[in-house]
């Protein structure tokens, strides 16, 4: 099994909307990707590898900086805003820590904390751009989502008005793996223990090594290779609750390098999340799951993550 291609040109120019037919396509291919494997590849989207690039090479220049530097824009448990070092978070709370630091956007509001132009020139203005670029593209998927599952095109969208603000906890991330030293790692740890991601869609990008594993429903593990020019999206929790299971949720892991292997790894994270006070029930009315508050099954997971709970 692989994960399927698809070209989103349709949806991306801003120009022109698509056809009818176009829809029909892009829906069915979309439909089919998220219910047999919850991960897609689209290429031709609003998101250029050039600004991808340019995004990952700022954030390696920060995640090269002294820990000393780093250390005042460490994330704060109140916001989920900032740098997260190697080992506090585990995306698998029973594995040791992952061994990847992050940098947290959590909203777009003027009042994070952010490093200043003398410390990194263009690193806030670049996050930020990026941020609202994945917004962006964010709502044509949703959109195009909803058509998929013959519901109104809004659906989806409207409980995704609110990002970038602190009423809805959509966040980009951008991670470094550092080179694995072999002689210090722990029984079970991973670069990224398996999860699945707790929001409706996340949008990924990863540098060239690729790395990351999506579990597929046979129980296998499959690589989820970068391919330049694309964007990978994947369903996460929430959306499989709202569309009652017909979406899937899929775990995924980075494994460690093999030994003497000594890359580092990048990727870019955009974690879609509905608004804070959305309340997430299957569409169809099914009881599947019990309603939940968006903000509620958000701060439970990132609890267990950062192991607070
Ligand atoms: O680094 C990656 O490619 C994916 C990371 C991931 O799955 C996550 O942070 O949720
Ligand atoms: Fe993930």
């Amino acid at each position: 099994m692989k994960i399927p291609v698809v070209d989103f040109e349709a949806c991306a120019s801003g120009e022109k909307n698509p056809t009818d037919e176009e829809l029909v396509r892009l829906s069915a291919e979309l439909r089919a990707a998220f219910t047999r494997v919850g991960f897609v590849y689209l290429r031709n989207t609003c998101v250029t590898q050039e600004e991808v690039d340019a995004v990952m090479d700022i954030s390696k220049k920060f995640f090269l900086l002294p820990e000393e530097v780093k250390m005042p824009f460490s994330r704060k448990e109140s916001n989920n805003h900032g740098w997260v070092s190697s080992e506090s978070e585990r995306l698998n709370p029973h594995r040791p820590g992952d061994l990847k630091e992050a940098f947290n956007i959590a909203s777009l509001e003027p009042d994070e904390n952010w490093p200043s132009e003398e410390i990194l020139p263009g690193f806030r203005e670049a996050q930020q751009s990026f941020f609202v670029q994945c917004k962006d593209l964010s709502l044509q998927v949703l959109r195009v989502m909803a058509l998929s599952l013959g519901l109104d095109a809004d659906v989806f969208t409207n409980e995704h008005k609110l990002i970038g603000s602190k009423e809805n906890g959509s966040t980009l991330r951008a991670l470094y793996y550092p080179p694995v030293n072999y002689d210090t790692v722990k029984e079970g740890q991973l670069r990224c223990g398996e999860h699945s991601d707790y929001g409706s869609i996340t949008l990924v990008f990863q540098s060239r090594e690729g790395g990351l594993q999506v579990k597929t429903r046979s129980g296998d593990f499959i690589s989820a290779p970068s391919i330049p020019g694309t964007v990978l999206i994947n369903i996460a929790d929430l959306m499989q609750r709202w569309t009652g299971d017909i979406f899937v949720s899929a775990a995924h892991r980075v494994l460690l390098p093999l030994p003497g292997n000594v890359t580092t790894r990048q990727s870019l994270a955009f974690f879609v999340q509905p608004d804070n006070e959305a309340v997430i029930k299957c569409y169809d009315g099914s009881d599947k799951y019990p309603p939940i508050k968006a903000v509620d099954y958000l701060w439970e997971h990132l609890g267990d993550s950062y192991g607070l709970m």
